[in-house]
């Protein structure tokens, strides 16, 4: 919009906005230099602190002079004109990725650029129907009217177009079907899927911004539609968290499913300034809280048995299990606690001083009880025999130096036999006698399966020295009851993604890792396809998790990632009550299905198809199959007939990254990920049957794609596409 009126306004703006930029880099320099000439000055007078503050100044000027000079080439992305109620002037805020602010702030004038965290940045992004507010430290709110909303596109520092935007209130009106208006975001939707996800400060909507702005301690769930979203929104929170609260990022996590989503993310997080937030998956901090790396055996696809069983780990109820196995420990350990009886009977410790420290505390740990009581038995005979030294050293009566040394040999061989069968458990040993101690199981009825079941496959595979990815949580778990958690770091905040693929167990492990329930959970309950993992309901989470935990729960149905071709045909395959996506853009191009005669004639397609895509413009393309051998075989296939397609990539369980490229991939893997275009390797009957979880697994597949999506099916096409 370089002929708008205010065009030439706006260069002239940025251009003065520029030269202030490096007047305030050059203040900063100044001051820094300065600065050092006051540290060396309070050193020598021995002012300590004043040096120290100096220095932390030094040091704080220097990182905003850096991000200044970052910010040179696009100062700012949008503006927005706001007058408070009972002010009389309207003013402009620019808001940008960095605050630019003039070393000494006197009025909002002195501000040049607001950070898009800032809490008056709000009112660019929420504004509608010319009013809007914004809350600073969760107390003070002010409201006002806005006159203008404008974004800009600019580049190494020159304006090249701008746009105002006033079909705000359109663009949230929740009817079905509304298609965005704002050029900007469909500028950015239509860029096309890289191989890492991208940051969106510059056209985060109304319904996002709310969410990312959640005060920190609560549990905030996102479930929202295929591509609404969650993943960027919940790690653009980290970021407003982080600067909003001044966390340590060190003390943020971000637990996602595997290394490939890891990889996906990695490069959003330092856009948004967030890099330092430690990332992992369960598996991995799992071993960090059980200290040891267990042997993981693989079931790449679980019958319905082993299935259950693995469900059936993530139960809360497994904890009753675990709580009775080391109860009853514990009782047999006390009843056989005698009087110690030493040194000539000059020394006892009663029974019932023993049971009292090992009783001691309501929460102490099994393994810890008993090490208290073996330090306060070890405390008594090691002070005997020390006051006895003293007393001989000193010549006192009824000491001599023969009874010395034979009270000394007397306790070290006391010691050395006392708690050498005491029943400390290390971890997998006692993981090994939970599954063997048919008494604790009694009471319990695990849904669909035999216990003899649970506990002699958990049995068995132990015995190989291989656990299942299913045991993680429950030997977490054991590892708390038997020594605590005060050896692993506790986080201010934990983001889950995919968060309907966790189990309960797995939550209230976290949840012993966090400070204050402070969570940001994404997932989509439609997405949930592990048969052997996962929540049944928010709800449930809610109430066996989180049940005292202040909670916000969000729902987002804009798939921003789907032209609206693709999220027409994705919705129609979920079952009716299930909430359906609203796409927000088309690309005037319908999904293809398309049936191969044979599985040849259908390999000889794909290279047509890809072809096709890329000449299209596709730089990421997915081609997906239901199951990870049918991706092996298709990615081998492909390295025979296809040898031409040069960046072919294969997905597998053990992938540490995503590159990007032609990728085949497993449903399963290939979650949270994003091609421009897809393709279906075999939506047959067979395949993708009418049930439920097949449901699941489509759906999860076609939303993958984001313009261009081909099916190919051979024999009968599934009954969920017709
Ligand atoms: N406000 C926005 N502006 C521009 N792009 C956006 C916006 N919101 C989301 N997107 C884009 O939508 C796509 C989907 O986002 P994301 O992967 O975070 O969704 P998701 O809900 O986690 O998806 P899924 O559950 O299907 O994996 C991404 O390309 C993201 O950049």
């Amino acid at each position: 919009m370089s002929n708008h009126p205010d065009f030439p306004w706006e260069q002239q703006h940025l251009a003065e906005t520029i030269q202030a930029m490096k007047q305030i880099i050059n203040d900063l320099e100044n001051d820094m230099e300065d600065r050092v000439h006051k540290i060396n000055q309070s050193l020598s007078k021995k002012d300590e602190v004043s040096a120290y503050v100096h220095s932390l100044m030094k040091s704080d000027h220097a990182v905003k002079a850096a991000d200044i000079a970052k910010a040179m080439d696009t100062p700012y992305f949008g503006r927005v004109d706001f007058r408070e109620d009972g002010a009389e002037d309207f003013d402009q805020y620019y808001i940008g990725r960095t605050k630019v602010a003039k070393l000494d702030i006197e009025s909002v004038k002195d501000i040049l650029v607001f950070d898009w965290r800032d809490p008056v940045s709000t009112i660019f992004y929420e504004c509608q129907d010319g009013r809007a507010s914004y809350e600073v430290l969760d107390r003070y709110t002010y409201t006002g009217d806005v006159r203008l909303k404008r974004q800009y596109k600019i580049e190494d520092g020159s304006l090249l177009s701008m746009s105002e935007d006033n079909l705000l209130s359109k663009i949230m009106s929740r009817q079905q079907e509304s298609l965005i208006a704002d050029p900007f975001l469909l500028e950015r939707l239509l860029t096309g899927a890289g191989d890492k996800l991208k940051d969106i400060v510059t056209s985060i909507r109304a319904e996002q911004n709310q969410i990312i702005r959640e005060p920190l301690n609560q549990v905030t769930i996102i479930q929202g539609v295929a591509g609404s979203g969650k993943s960027t929104i919940g790690l653009h929170r980290l970021s407003y968290l982080l600067y909003n609260e001044k966390l340590n990022p060190a003390k943020l996590v971000i637990v996602a499913p595997n290394k490939i989503f890891l990889d996906y993310i990695s490069e959003l997080l330092p856009e948004i300034d967030a890099q330092d937030v430690r990332q992992t998956t369960f598996a991995d901090l799992a071993a960090t809280i059980m200290q040891i790396e267990p042997v993981i055996s693989r079931t790449a696809t679980p019958t319905a048995t082993q299935a259950a069983l693995a469900k059936w780990k993530g139960t809360p109820e497994l904890i009753k299990v675990m709580e009775a196995f080391l109860d009853k420990k514990l009782e047999k350990f006390c009843v056989q606690l005698k009087e110690i009886r030493l040194f000539d009977d000059q020394l006892i410790i009663t029974r019932e001083q023993q049971l009292a420290k090992v009783l001691e505390g309501a929460t102490v740990p099994y393994n810890e009880r008993l090490g208290s009581l073996q330090k306060y038995i070890r405390f008594r005979v090691k002070n005997f025999i020390e006051v006895y030294e003293t007393k001989t050293r000193r010549g006192q009566a009824r000491a001599d130096e023969k009874t010395a040394a034979r009270y000394a040999a007397e306790g070290e061989k006391f010691i050395a036999q006392q708690f050498a069968k005491w029943p400390v458990l290390d971890l997998l040993t006692g993981y090994k006698e939970l599954f063997r101690d048919k008494q604790a199981w009694r009471k319990v009825k695990p849904h669909g399966v035999p216990v003899e079941a649970l506990l002699s496959h958990t049995l068995a595979l132990l015995a190989t020295g291989h656990i299942e990815r299913d045991d993680l949580a429950p030997l977490c778990y054991l590892k708390y009851l038997l020594d605590g958690f005060a050896h692993v770091e506790k986080f201010d905040h934990i983001a889950v993604d995919e968060g309907q693929d966790s189990n309960l167990l797995e939550y209230i492990i976290l949840s012993r890792l966090s400070r204050n329930s402070s969570f940001t959970i994404m997932g989509d309950m439609s997405q949930a396809i592990h048969t052997d993992r996962g929540l049944a309901s928010w709800q449930e989470l809610l109430k066996e998790v989180f049940a005292t935990a202040k909670c916000r729960y969000y729902e987002v149905n804009f798939s921003y990632r789907s032209a609206k071709e693709i999220v027409d045909l994705f919705n129609k395959v979920l079952p009716t009550g299930r909430s359906k996506a609203i796409p927000v853009y088309e690309i005037g191009r319908q999904p293809v299905i398309e049936q191969a005669s044979s599985p040849l004639t259908a390999l000889k397609r794909l290279p047509e198809v890809i072809e096709e895509y890329q000449n299209l413009g596709c730089k990421s393309i997915g081609l997906l199959t239901k199951l990870e051998s049918d991706s092996q075989k298709l990615y081998e296939s492909l390295q025979q007939t296809a040898p031409h397609l040069t960046s072919l990539n294969l997905i597998t369980g053990n992938a540490l990254n995503y590159q990007g490229g032609i990728t085949v991939a497993p449903i399963l893997l290939a979650k949270g990920l994003e091609f421009d275009g897809v393709i279906i390797w075999n939506a047959s009957a067979k395949k993708f049957t009418a049930d439920f979880h097949d449901a699941k697994l489509l759906y999860v597949a076609l939303s993958r794609a984001m313009y261009y999506l081909h099916i190919l099916y051979q024999g009968n096409l599934s009954p969920l596409l017709t």
